[in-house]
């Protein structure tokens, strides 16, 4: 279903050298040096330029918040959407700060709303199902999902599109994300579950639990599509396809917190070059973030404490992107400035 290339390494020579001739002390400018290489081995130009950022939100609705994993009730997943609509949310915020388009996607909330330009009906149920009991959704569903997400990014490569980032909203999602990565890495439950929306000591126990309880029920280890099937739920499912997407359309993957790096990991497994367009944009204060990121080799730009979600992470690195590119194509070389190496 996939076709995703590795990122091209055929001007990586002449790159790493325009960035060693800039005027500054060698690998001064660190992580960004990094970032600028990577943007440029995507776009396979050693002048790269962002064009049209996109992000969405995805929302979905959890069946396992009826065990009581959640700090918050399960209502808060529709009503913050209707938050994102009216632009009142965190990612609203840093997204109008740096001219980010912004999209809210329903991918399987459990109440019904009015749909819109801003508000884009991919719905694959009214929320998934307790995962204790059976499978949080069937393998079409994750197809489903996947499709949808093909069709988002496909539309915003028509318009010109070539960095992207995803957040997620769903009541419970740090359990489903937890368990995914418990699935599919053999990582133990404890070393995945971590407070979410702020449980206290028991429920991070109760929450390991859960995730304990569904390694007994599926019997262990399982592939990235299987695992999406067996603990959802729908917004980290199309949030995998649509980071497979973007590599496949060769753009910039911002990768927020810990349910996004989820995604991650699910798509690296499905298709290891997809890992080469991600750029890992903070460390998530939710506990498995960084063993989770290890798994990845991935060292984030930013360390903020924060533990949101929403993609607000994401949005938050988009300028340190901005400017990676902006000293690769502005900056004087030490020729160019007459500076003494
Ligand atoms: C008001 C509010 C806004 C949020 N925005 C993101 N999340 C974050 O918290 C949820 C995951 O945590 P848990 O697994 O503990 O439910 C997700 O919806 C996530 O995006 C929020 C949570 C709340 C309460
Ligand atoms: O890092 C995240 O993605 C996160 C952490 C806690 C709650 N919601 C999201």
């Amino acid at each position: 279903m996939w076709s995703i290339s590795h990122i091209s390494d055929d001007r990586t020579q002449l790159i790493r050298t325009t960035i060693d001739n800039k005027t500054k002390p060698l690998g001064a400018l660190g992580a960004l040096e990094t970032l600028a290489l990577q943007i440029a081995q995507i776009q396979d130009s050693a002048t790269p330029a962002l064009t049209k950022p996109v992000f969405w939100v995805f929302a979905g609705d959890h069946g396992i918040t009826d065990e009581g994993v959640s700090a918050y009730p399960k209502e808060v997943t529709s009503q913050m959407v209707m938050n994102f609509v009216n632009g009142g949310a965190a990612i609203n915020v840093f997204c109008r700060q740096h001219d980010i388009q912004l999209y809210v996607v329903d991918a399987g909330i459990s109440s019904t709303i009015e749909y819109s330009d801003k508000l884009l009906n991919c719905s694959l149920g009214k929320g998934t199902k307790n995962f204790l009991l059976q499978n949080a959704m069937t393998s079409e569903q994750v197809q489903f999902a996947f499709s949808h997400a093909k069709e988002l990014i496909a539309g915003a490569e028509r318009t010109g599109t070539n960095i992207v980032g995803f957040g997620e909203m769903g009541i419970g999602n740090t359990t489903s994300a937890a368990a995914l990565m418990a699935l599919v890495t053999g990582i133990q439950a404890d070393l995945c579950v971590g407070r979410g929306t702020g449980v206290d000591d028991a429920g991070v126990s109760l929450k390991a639990a859960v995730v304990s309880k569904l390694l007994a029920r599926v019997n262990g280890r399982l592939d990235p599509v299987s695992a999406l099937a067996a603990a959802g739920g729908f917004e980290i499912a199309m949030m995998t396809g649509a980071m497979l997407a973007a590599a496949e359309s060769k753009m910039v993957v911002l990768v927020d917190g810990f349910i996004a790096s989820v995604a991650a990991l699910l798509a690296y497994k499905i298709a290891p070059a997809a890992r080469d367009y991600f750029v890992f944009c903070h460390a998530s204060d939710e506990r498995g973030h960084q063993r989770l990121l290890a798994e990845m080799n991935a060292r984030p730009l930013l360390d903020l404490g924060m533990r949101l979600g929403e993609g607000t992470g994401a949005a938050l690195a988009y300028p340190l992107c901005q400017s990676a590119v902006a000293f690769l194509n502005e900056m004087a070389s030490f020729g160019d400035a007459g500076v003494s190496q």
